[in-house]
């Protein structure tokens, strides 16, 4: 469960000795229960990377509380953050971050080749993941060889082959076409009902929020759970 208590950040802005200090977030409070997909939504500079970067431990919260499975995770050493993001937290990004010189197996091996497994189980686990995600044809392809949805797929697969319990994702369907984000989003329910897997969703994008169980907006740093949709 992810348990976010009156959480604000600010950004100090400009030149050094005549900054100005923005608030970015404002008294956000949030509970993510394990198994959900949680949507935040809300239109451009409202800090929904922000958030993501806060809930990630890549910025440390001016104010407030971050807990994940009853660990105060905000109160972490940037080391403690590193073993707690490989254990914990799988990442996807609108602009699926593959590396260009590795095949679609050697990106998703990778976070396996980290956390020190033995090749044979290696092959073993990405080969398994690379079929159910309907990839096993596209495993020597270099990322520039791939589709969007593709990439977007082996993205995925590099994020769920830890077997993270959550996924943070920033924008996922965010560079894709509407045929494509269907197919993107319905594997990202799939994955949430048959492994359980705790989503993260941060967009722009409605779609996004109609597969979620809780959808948040943003507005002005400012979080509200529920609502009208926006035009955003
Ligand atoms: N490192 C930083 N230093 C200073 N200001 C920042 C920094 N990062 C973000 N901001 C500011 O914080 C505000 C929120 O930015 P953020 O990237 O969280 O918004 P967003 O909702 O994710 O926007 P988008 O949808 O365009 O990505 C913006 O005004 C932005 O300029």
């Amino acid at each position: 469960m992810i348990n976010v208590k009156q959480l604000s950040h600010s950004f100090k802005v400009g030149k050094k000795g005549v900054e100005n200090e923005i608030s970015v977030l404002k008294n956000v409070s949030l509970t993510i229960n394990k198994g959900e997909i949680a949507s935040i939504v809300g239109r451009s500079g409202s800090g929904k990377s922000t958030l993501l970067h806060l809930l990630s431990g890549y910025i440390t919260p001016t104010a407030g509380e971050i807990e994940i499975n009853g660990t105060r995770v905000s109160a972490f050493s940037e080391k403690e953050w590193a073993k707690f993001r490989l254990e914990h937290f799988g990442f996807i990004f609108q602009n699926f971050q593959l590396i260009p010189s590795l095949t679609t197996f050697e990106n998703v091996e990778l976070p396996l080749t980290l956390k020190g497994i033995e090749p044979s189980e290696r092959k073993k686990q990405v080969m398994e993941l690379l079929t159910s995600v309907g990839l096993n044809q596209h495993v020597d392809h270099y990322p520039n060889e791939l589709s969007g949805g593709q990439q977007q797929r082996v993205s995925i697969a590099r994020a769920l082959i830890t077997k993270p319990e959550i996924i943070l994702a920033d924008e996922p369907t965010g560079s894709l076409d509407s045929e494509t984000e269907k197919d993107i989003l319905s594997l990202i329910k799939q994955l949430n009902n048959e492994q359980g897997i705790t989503f993260v969703i941060i967009t722009h994008d409605e779609e996004v929020a109609k597969i979620s169980d809780q959808r948040y907006e943003l507005q002005d740093g400012v979080l509200t759970k529920g609502g009208d949709s926006i035009a955003v």
